[in-house]
């Protein structure tokens, strides 16, 4: 057993499985695949879910190698010390709680001590009413009109998450029908395009702003907030802030020095890290006004059910873990940087987006969890589209350009299908023949004898061949519901932790992303001085230097 400060990396499991991999290199999965008994280990049911890893560059022996990996990394223990509240966020001195968000009512999952989930739901109830008071128009702007829109200002993990869900749910017909006559928008980025992208067409007597920032110092988040407030009082007049405006903070002093109402401001804590969020009053809030709270709770209820099997199912047969498993695998042993994300769903064209930052922002570290330089890459490139998009677009380079493990991920039953009279199958059927053709095309390729049998010329031989033996896996969703989403959400957000627990790093803090904000802070405070005094440019290496004199000499900025 590894000792808390060994590196995973000097564990026998993981220099058995660094001699496997001469064993797979000497394997294809075109003759893998015919190994029925080998298949049917590969496939995974939970609640309705369907996993087929089957297409992994793995057998038998590699899963049971992948499992003496996570014994020896103590991933079981891991997962329990997560659940169990201790501070394995250490860095920060914090627990990892974003579990307790979707508990029952009656779960008991403490931090430092205490119950944390009827804080949880205090919170959950207080959204459900404010959420039913703006959704039937007991609650009014300032000129007496209901609140019919929403602009929830956040990035990053205040914004990918429910973007997410908001659009997974768009076209569920359950959500749709509770969500008649209302918007919702994100607006994310500072420049001040997404500002008048949001505003447009909107009327601030019939908006409401959500301020969602886990810090409420976001420098983006707090602008934007800044910019839509004006919006409001130009039109409206200052008191009408109150009416208009609400918040989302762990920060609730920094929420009334705004100038929001402290009883408009929905608290989370310090144990929700900002990618894990989407659960907690950042995403619930939002999607509650425009979907009603009733329809968010089968969210939450979904993502519980997968917090429920990935805290005690073996490790063998749980499916965050395995998932997580075969990526540290891919990234690892196999040495294949990239994974693809690929959902035939047009409603999760917002997944990949929030997947990257869970799990980029999380797994892309340097040194292990004590601080030790690791001697291995963590953390992998994931980007992805919906199919059949994706497929003319990027797949070119996935099926004989560089191997990329893919995701594939498929619902059975359509949130909106079309089946037009005459045609030889249902729009969606159409969509899915891709999602079980796509994964074979990659597994076996095509031979230069295959070719040459159906008298392809011999100069065109090389450029239609294809390798094959290009990883994937098939995931499949019975429907696309608000349960499914949470389900979906959960799965990614614990395959991603079981990584970093193998890899022994610090998942759940992000000190990567501070320095490129430092450094635009002197940017700022010399944009402002150059502009309202002159002040030359000073302090900056050549490059910046000629840069901004190009961009201070050709813009004008309005000023205030
Ligand atoms: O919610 P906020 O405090 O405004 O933070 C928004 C985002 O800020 C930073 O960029 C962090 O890296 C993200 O993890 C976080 O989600």
């Amino acid at each position: 057993m590894a000792s808390s400060t060994a590196l995973i990396s000097d564990t026998e499991a993981w220099k058995d499985l660094k001699g496997h991999v001469e064993d797979i290199k000497k394997t294809h999965l075109r003759d893998l695949m015919t190994d029925a008994n080998r298949c049917q280990s590969m496939m995974m049911e939970f609640d309705g879910l369907l996993l087929d890893y089957s297409r992994q560059r793995a057998t038998v022996e590699t899963v049971d190698k992948l499992l003496n990996l996570a014994k020896a990394a103590q991933l079981t223990e891991k997962i329990s010390r997560m659940f169990n509240g201790e501070h394995i966020n250490s860095t920060e001195n914090r627990s990892v709680l974003h579990v307790a968000l979707r508990a029952p009512k009656d779960a008991v999952i403490k931090a430092d001590g205490k119950n944390v989930v009827p804080e949880v739901w205090n919170v959950l109830d207080k959204i459900k009413e404010f959420s039913e008071k703006i959704r039937s128009g007991s609650w009014v702007g300032a000129t007496g009109k209901p609140l019919k829109d929403v602009i929830a200002i956040g990035i990053g993990g205040s914004f990918l998450g429910p973007l997410f869900v908001h659009t997974a749910l768009q076209t569920d017909p359950e959500a749709l029908e509770s969500a008649k006559g209302r918007q919702l928008r994100f607006l994310a980025n500072i420049d001040p395009v997404d500002v008048a992208r949001n505003i447009n067409g909107l009327n601030p007597e019939t908006t409401l702003v959500v301020v969602v920032s886990k810090t409420f110092t976001t420098a983006e988040t707090m602008l934007n907030a800044r910019t839509l407030r004006e919006w409001i009082t130009a039109a409206l007049g200052a008191s009408a802030v109150a009416k208009h405006m609400v918040a989302v903070s762990t920060n609730l002093a920094l929420v009334e020095k705004f100038g929001i109402d402290p009883n408009n401001a929905f608290a989370f804590w310090d144990w929700v890290g900002g990618r894990y969020s989407v659960c907690s009053a950042v995403g619930v809030l939002p999607l509650s006004l425009q979907y009603g709270f009733s329809v968010v709770e089968k969210f939450l209820k979904g993502a519980s059910s997968i917090d429920q099997h990935f805290q005690s199912t073996p490790i063998e047969k749980n499916i965050p873990v395995l998932l997580g498993l075969l990526s540290v695998w891919n990234v690892s042993f196999l040495g294949y940087p990239a994974r693809a994300i690929l959902p035939h769903s047009q409603a999760l064209e917002k997944f990949a987006p929030h997947i990257q930052q869970v799990s980029m922002e999380s797994n892309g570290k340097g040194v292990s969890i004590d601080g030790l330089p690791l001697p291995f890459e963590t953390g992998e490139i994931d980007f992805g589209e919906p199919g059949t998009n994706g497929q003319h677009s990027f797949y070119q380079l996935i099926h004989q350009g560089r191997v990329i493990p893919c995701d594939f991920i498929g619902i059975v039953k359509s949130q909106q299908p079309v089946y037009l009279k005459g045609e030889v199958v249902s729009n969606h059927d159409e969509l899915m023949s891709n999602f079980f053709a796509q994964p074979d095309a990659l597994a076996y390729g095509k031979t230069p004898e295959q070719l040459q049998k159906e008298n392809v010329s011999e100069n065109l031989i090389p450029h239609k061949t294809f390798s094959g033996n290009r990883p994937s896996l098939s995931l499949l969703l019975p429907e696309l519901t608000a349960y499914n989403v949470g389900q979906l959400l959960a799965i990614y957000e614990h395959r991603v932790a079981v990584q970093g627990f193998v890899w022994g790093i610090n998942s759940f803090d992000q000190w990567g992303v501070e320095l490129g904000k430092v450094l635009a802070t002197h940017v700022r405070k010399q944009l402002h001085s150059s502009r309202t005094q002159g002040t030359t440019l000073e302090g900056f290496n050549y490059s910046t230097t000629t840069l901004l004199k190009r961009y201070l000499e050709t813009s004008s900025e309005p000023q205030m």
